[in-house]
């Protein structure tokens, strides 16, 4: 510990939404886990994480997206806070505020977001000024996605996800998220996975190769060609109506359509701003969609009010 000094302030931090450009899931672990290769990448769709100090913890949520939200020592930001003051052996506590507009259980890592934005803004709070990698490693026992919402960018993700090292990549590409009613449960998404692989041999996942090359490349239609997710049919055998909004998305002219991580958000990948707009009228006043976010990526991981991370 180099300082437990608390600051009166607040500290705010902002922390993106993750996209899988690439999930590719191996079989199940003796821990229950799957071996990934994920490409992750960074998008422009972010909660806000405000922290003060406070006698003990406190979680209040506002923004659009709350329901399903614990506010209690249950949410994510509160456990990853405690995690970093037990490992830092400070006894120092925090009121942690949420302003939430990533989709919550939608496959895009809000819950992750927030733990990792509480690691970064508390570490700035009681001026531990721990560096990044070592707040990853306090991340990665919470929850295999947060370390790479701690970077950001566009990564490759190993493990159960949570070795997390850059990936080189060119250019923005411009996303249309399709909002789904209601969650899908991680856990149950890689259940369902395994029943429908059930007696089929499951090799070690790998990053393809195409991808990091359209990605190194910069090309959007080389990247829209080797999108993937091994999780998406099973989102869809859950959730059969991603189905048709994939297929809807695509007659609308997405460049490329899939499930986001473990769904149900489908993520289109789209031209760029003008065919992003085109896309989310058409989705919605169809009414194949309830609701569609814009975004961009990649974006960088949780950062301070003002920049850096740590
Ligand atoms: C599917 C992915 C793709 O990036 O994200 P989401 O789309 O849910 O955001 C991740 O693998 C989710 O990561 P995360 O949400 O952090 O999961 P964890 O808390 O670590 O694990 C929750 C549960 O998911 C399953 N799980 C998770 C990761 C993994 N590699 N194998 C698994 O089987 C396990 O059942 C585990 O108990
Ligand atoms: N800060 C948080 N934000 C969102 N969900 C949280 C949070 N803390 C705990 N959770 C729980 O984690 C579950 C998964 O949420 P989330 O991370 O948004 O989805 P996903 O794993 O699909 O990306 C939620 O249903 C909720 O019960």
């Amino acid at each position: 510990m180099t300082g437990s000094t608390t600051r009166t302030t607040a500290v705010h931090v902002r922390v993106p939404a993750k996209v899988n450009l690439e999930l590719r899931v191996g079989p199940p672990r003796a821990d229950g886990f799957h071996s990934l290769a994920t490409i992750y990448q960074a998008v422009s769709l972010f909660d806000t994480v405000s922290v003060t100090p406070a006698e003990d913890w406190q979680i209040t949520l506002s923004g659009r997206t709350t329901e399903g939200v614990p506010a209690d020592a249950g949410n994510l930001a509160v456990r990853a806070a405690a995690a970093l003051a037990e490992a830092a052996g400070i006894r120092q506590r925090a009121a942690i505020r949420l302003t939430k507009e990533i989709p919550v259980a939608g496959g895009m890592a809000g819950g992750s977001a927030d733990a990792a934005g509480a690691l970064v803004g508390c570490n700035r709070l009681w001026g531990l000024d721990w560096p990044l990698d070592r707040l990853a490693s306090i991340a990665a026992e919470l929850g295999s996605d947060i370390p790479f919402l701690l970077h950001g960018g566009t990564a490759l993700g190993s493990g159960r996800g949570e070795q997390v090292v850059p990936v080189l990549a060119k250019g923005t590409y411009h996303w249309v998220f399709a909002l789904a009613d209601g969650g899908l449960s991680t856990p149950a998404v890689y259940a369902e996975c395994d029943r429908l692989r059930a007696g089929t041999h499951v090799p070690e996942p790998r990053p393809s190769v195409g991808l990091l090359g359209a990605l190194r490349s910069g090309d959007v239609l080389d990247v829209a060609e080797c999108l993937g997710n091994d999780l998406e049919p099973a989102a869809i055998s859950l959730a059969p109506k991603l189905g048709d909004v994939i297929e809807e998305g695509l007659s609308y002219g997405a460049l490329a359509a899939l499930v986001s991580g473990s769904g149900p958000t489908v993520a289109f990948l789209v031209a760029g701003r003008e065919a992003a707009i085109d896309l989310s009228v058409a989705l919605v006043s169809t009414g194949v969609v309830r609701d569609v976010r814009r975004a961009t990526g990649p974006v960088p991981g949780a950062q301070l009010d003002g920049g850096a991370a740590s």
